[in-house]
């Protein structure tokens, strides 16, 4: 079990991150939300043992994680650290990569593991490539299997598909995030994206202002978003009678003491999103098809139970 107690910390006196308490069981995937800055990455290079805390204490199965202060070499063998920039060796082909620290006296395990792999990150066919000749999100896949390779008991992955196109993302994730599952490997995320987050995760911390303020199901958080902060992780909302209400949540009806006039119609594939004012505040909602700009509208809300 991962346990951060307290954790305070800051590159110089401006504190970054404050009292920062949570705990993560072995093969739970807790996904970390906040705003550019908000030390997402920060946290995770802690945990990593990176830097020394302020304050506050991190284990992992009771153990102590130590910073550079106590910790000669950062890094252990049960946790594993992808960060946004991967340090991939160039002039070796992508499974000399990924098998670099696997054992060669398991020669056959090796190549077992090493092709498992690289069916987890899609790569098979990229193989005996030279990593140098790759483009950025196929060696961030590289960086992936690689950090997987030597079966870690903690994963820290920081915006793991950010480098992937979309064509890749969405079976990508399945896979890595099934494999994790699977393996029982405690996966911390930090994320930009509600893709990595809905269907995968488990829980979903959100910072702000140097602190926690929520830890809770992605469930929870988007049936019930606290701040504006966590609706805009989830989509575009509208606050209506200081609620958050999604823009799927409001529709165009034919009567309703909701009067909307449009002043803006954007297309977004399967609907169109349209802007519109009720009395002086701005309003967010979907419809299948476009209204034009000027025209009134009732509509109303339908939230989810
Ligand atoms: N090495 C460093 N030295 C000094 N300040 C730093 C350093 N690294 C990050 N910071 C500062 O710490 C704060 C948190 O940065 P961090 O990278 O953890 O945020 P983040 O939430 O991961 O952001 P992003 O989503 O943009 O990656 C920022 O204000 C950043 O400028």
């Amino acid at each position: 079990m991962l346990q951060v107690q307290h954790l305070s910390f800051g590159y110089t006196t401006n504190p970054i991150l404050k009292d920062i308490s949570f705990s993560a069981q072995a093969g739970d995937y807790i996904a970390v939300i906040g705003e550019s800055g908000s030390g997402k990455s920060t946290l995770l290079k802690l945990i990593y043992g990176e830097y020394d805390l302020d304050s506050g204490n991190l284990s992992w199965n009771n153990e102590a994680i130590l910073g550079p202060k106590y910790n000669l070499v950062v890094g252990t063998d049960f946790m594993k650290y992808v960060a946004q920039e991967f340090e991939l060796m160039p002039f070796i082909s992508v499974e000399e990569n990924i098998g670099k620290f696997l054992s060669n006296f398991f020669p056959d395990e090796k190549k077992e593991r090493t092709a498992a792999l690289l069916e987890v990150v899609e790569l098979t066919a990229f193989a005996k490539t030279k990593v140098k000749l790759l483009s950025g999100g196929q060696k961030q896949r590289v960086a992936l299997a690689r950090a997987l390779a030597k079966a870690p008991e903690i994963i820290l992955l920081d915006e793991p598909f950010s480098h992937i196109d979309n064509f890749k993302k969405q079976s990508l994730r399945r896979n890595v995030f099934e494999y994790l599952k699977k393996q029982n490997i405690t996966c911390i995320v930090a994320t930009h994206d509600k893709e990595d987050v809905l269907g995968f995760a488990d829980r979903i911390l959100v910072l702000d202002h140097a602190k926690i303020i929520a830890d809770n199901t992605p469930e929870n958080l988007y049936k019930a978003p606290e701040t504006a902060l966590i609706a805009s992780f989830f989509s575009e909302f509208s606050v209506i009678n200081e609620t958050f209400i999604y823009a799927h949540q409001l529709h165009v009806v034919a009567h309703s003491p909701l009067k909307a006039i449009i002043t803006n119609s954007y297309f977004k594939g399967a609907y169109y999103l349209h802007r519109a004012d009720i009395n002086g505040n701005s309003v967010l909602f979907e419809h299948p098809s476009s209204i034009t700009i000027g025209e009134s509208v009732c509509l109303q809300i339908t939230k989810p139970e």
